[in-house]
């Protein structure tokens, strides 16, 4: 029937489901599982869910190497859920914010029987959810009918990971303090997600390298002048450059916090507090350092007609992924602006375990 869901869009429906707290359904083959997000799981839902069977809770092997839990999966662990265990046991998994408060968590029963597809499925919605990744994981006896009006995802042969495909919405000319050329130009995914943004200086040659930056949203930097990074200062020199040559091209991607969205970021701030440095907070949060999903870009820079750009940035994993997605970084331009004696630390740990280039 053409006026129901497709998988992606099941997949949208399904993060907003479990942003609210809603659990969903996933299936595969003779599998099928009852799937809710620890992070917004309310306890009458836990209670229901413990009615129907016995949940497990699913967490990423980064999350589980810090609890000390067997990821006996390689990248995800599952863990029996103890019979007292509540919400607030739950979230105390899920969240790092009191780990060093109470060091000894656990200890914790992992599972080795059975598969993971599923809770894997579920980690990776979780992620794209911008929720934390931890998951409950009720498995439903073959056959058992799926509770009525909870969104339903038939894993079978899809690709969590497959890339949303963009269309142009609408462009329009925005005079700017660093040129008067600019033109923004908005693009939506088909799949109901985030919108990302390109603004254009100038009318840049088609056939020629163009001046590009992929600039990934930051909320603090950009926004509220934050010394914690140098994102704020170096979208403004990008945009002064484009608009000193006259020409180039900058995405505004809304991939915040390299992806795991604010909410987690500012988890991760609050975890740099208490001295853990940016690469280690995303990992005791249960994320990989960078979540980002660079085939967008590329994407948005084909759209627009570019297949060539001169790439303004220090980080080497962006040039290596535009490469590999078919556009031609002819030169790396290095955008070094910003340093604060708040940032040192974190330019410090980008060069040392990130590979930027100082
Ligand atoms: N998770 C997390 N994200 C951060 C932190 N500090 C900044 N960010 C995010 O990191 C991203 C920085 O993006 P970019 O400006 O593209 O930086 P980059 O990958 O270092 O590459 P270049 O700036 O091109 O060299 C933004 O999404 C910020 O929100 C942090 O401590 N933790
Ligand atoms: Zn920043």
């Amino acid at each position: 029937m053409t006026l129901g869901p497709t998988l992606s869009e099941r997949l949208s429906r399904a993060r907003g489901d479990l942003r609210m707290g809603v659990p969903v359904a996933l299936t595969l083959g003779t599998g099928a599982a009852l799937v809710a997000a620890v992070e917004t799981l309310p306890p009458d839902r836990l209670a229901d869910l413990r009615r129907i069977g016995r949940p497990e809770l699913a967490i990423t092997a980064r999350r589980a190497e810090t609890l000390k839990a067997r990821a006996y999966d390689g990248d995800l662990a599952r863990i029996a859920l103890p019979d007292e265990a509540d919400v607030g046991w739950l979230l105390a998994v899920a969240d790092p914010v009191d780990d060093l408060r109470h060091p000894m968590k656990g200890p914790f029963h992992a599972l080795r029987e059975g598969d993971a597809t599923l809770h894997r499925a579920a980690l990776e919605l979780a992620k794209s959810a911008h929720l934390l990744p931890a998951v409950l994981v009720l498995p439903l006896p073959p056959a058992s009918p799926l509770p009525e009006g909870v969104t339903q995802i038939d894993l079978t042969g899809a690709d969590l990971r497959a890339a949303a495909q963009f269309t142009p919405v609408v462009h329009a000319r925005l005079p700017m303090e660093a040129s008067q050329f600019g033109r923004v130009h908005v693009f939506r995914p088909e799949d109901g997600g985030e919108e990302h943004y390109a603004i254009e200086i100038g009318q840049p040659d088609r056939s020629k390298p163009v001046l590009a930056r992929l600039h990934s949203a930051c909320f603090t930097g950009d926004v509220l002048g934050s010394l914690k990074c140098d994102c704020g200062p170096q979208l403004r020199a990008a945009l002064q450059q484009m608009g000193e040559e006259g020409a180039g091209i900058l995405l505004y991607l809304n991939q915040e916090g390299r992806g795991i969205g604010l909410a987690n970021k500012m988890r991760a701030y609050a975890l740099q507090d208490q001295g853990f440095d940016t690469v280690e907070a995303n990992h005791r949060l249960g994320f990989e350092d960078d979540e980002r999903d660079f085939r967008i870009g590329a994407q948005l820079l084909r759209r627009l007609g570019f297949g060539s750009v001169r790439l303004l940035t220090n980080n080497p994993k962006k040039i290596a992924m535009m490469q590999a997605q078919g556009i031609d970084v002819v030169e790396r331009v290095p955008l070094k602006v910003g340093q604060t004696e708040q940032n040192a630390g974190y330019l410090a740990t980008k060069a040392a375990k990130s590979g930027h280039l100082l």
